[in-house]
């Protein structure tokens, strides 16, 4: 179905996404979730433009505005890890069912993958640019 690339999701080369292990690999993130107060375990997992394949999970605190939504992690070890753009992602609830991220996480799958990211979604794929129209970015900032 897919060239595989560096986790067998996914290539460059190969725009087609394997969604259904893209979705395992959130899975298995959410499963790191540190959800005590919400009790919303959440895990997404990200295909980078150069076939790795970056995750993260939720990670509250007690002073509840502080909370680390999954997006956030998964964007942090997409810098730590050698940075690149994110060209699909998937994120789950506690049950693996695909949800959509919040508004503030739109605005950071739109600064490190683009309109055109790829977003998993019921009954398909969506995209960010669909998920966050006029967006705000670096471009109004004349930055690359
Ligand atoms: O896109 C989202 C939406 C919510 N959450 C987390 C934050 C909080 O820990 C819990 C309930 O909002 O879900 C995420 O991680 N990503």
């Amino acid at each position: 179905m897919v060239a595989l690339g560096v986790d067998g999701i996914g290539s460059p080369e190969s725009p087609e996404i394997d969604w259904d292990a893209l979705r395992a690999k959130a899975v298995e993130a959410m499963g790191h979730a540190y959800a005590p107060y919400s009790k919303y375990p959440v895990g997404v997992a990200g295909l980078v433009d150069d076939g790795r394949i970056v995750s993260g999970c939720n990670v509250e605190n007690a002073s509840f505005g502080l909370t680390l939504c999954a997006e956030c992690g998964m964007v942090s070890q997409l810098a730590a890890t050698g940075g690149g753009r994110l060209v699909a992602i998937a994120c789950v609830d506690g049950n693996g069912t695909p949800l959509t991220p919040c508004g503030r996480c739109r605005q950071l799958l739109y600064e490190h993958g683009g309109a055109d990211c790829l977003v998993d979604a019921e009954p398909g794929p969506t995209t960010v640019g669909a998920l966050l129209p006029g967006a705000f970015g670096p471009a109004h900032l004349g930055t690359k």
